[in-house]
């Protein structure tokens, strides 16, 4: 599903933020992403959805060969995956509803498709009777939820979050987690870089470590290891 082979990304300041990089992620993993601060988390999140190029190394996301693509493929490498944020990054002036219908209605799905799939993911995050309301009138946890619905709606492969769980507090971060995993059960593989060390230890999850730009560590059933 995600394979590196010696990837690095060094940015144009001349910052090394991630080392010879080499890994399988295959179909239906969860994978949780751990590392000190500036260890390169975001930065391996943001190569695999192509906000970042790697600068060495072959990175391929579904069958595409990310580092090779032209910008009018990339929108075609976002349309498989979901992205989910630790700000949420819902549209202020638009509804729940209408938030998550947006992201079906780009790749121009059917009126009849949207309404159907759009009230299903609401449900699934149990949230469907806040859909005429607008994201400034949630809760961060409703709103991180309706993100997980947008990024779901279109049924991706992967899922990749960004400390999805870093603005909520620890019950509210496990009703999340919850989702995460039953996304996950239903076949759509995760990556997740975190600094919930609680979350990690208990999920039992893949777990990398990225430390100073390289993978320090890669377990099966994995702890976070570190005491922040
Ligand atoms: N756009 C950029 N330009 C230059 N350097 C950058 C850029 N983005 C990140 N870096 C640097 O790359 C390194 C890795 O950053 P990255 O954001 O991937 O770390 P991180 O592990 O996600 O950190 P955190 O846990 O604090 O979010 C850091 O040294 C950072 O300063």
């Amino acid at each position: 599903m995600i394979h590196l082979d010696g990837v690095s990304k060094i940015y144009g300041n001349g910052c090394v933020a991630l080392s010879d990089i080499t890994l399988d992620i295959p179909k239906g993993d969860f994978v949780f992403v751990v590392g000190p601060s500036g260890a390169g988390k975001s930065t391996f999140i943001k190569l695999i959805f192509r906000e970042e190029l790697p600068t060495k190394g072959k990175l391929i996301v579904n069958g595409r060969n990310v580092g090779e693509l032209e910008p009018s493929e990339i929108p075609y490498l976002r349309r498989n995956l979901g992205i989910v944020f630790q700000d949420y990054r819902l549209l202020p002036n638009k509804t729940v509803y209408e938030n998550v219908a947006f992201a079906m209605q780009v790749i121009e799905s059917s009126r009849r498709d949207i309404q159907k799939r759009v009230s299903h993911v609401l449900d699934l995050v149990g949230l469907r009777h806040k859909a005429k309301n607008f994201p400034g009138e949630l809760s961060g946890g409703e709103q991180q939820r309706i993100a997980i619905a947008r990024a779901i709606v279109n049924n991706p492969v992967v899922v990749i979050a960004d400390e999805p769980t870093g603005n909520l507090d620890p019950e509210t971060s496990w009703d999340i987690m919850r989702i995460f995993e039953r996304i996950n059960r239903d076949g759509t593989t995760i990556v997740m870089a975190t600094h919930d060390k609680s979350v990690v230890d208990a999920m039992k999850k893949r777990v990398i470590a990225i430390e100073k730009s390289r993978i320090a560590r890669d377990q099966v059933k994995g702890v976070y290891g570190y005491e922040d």
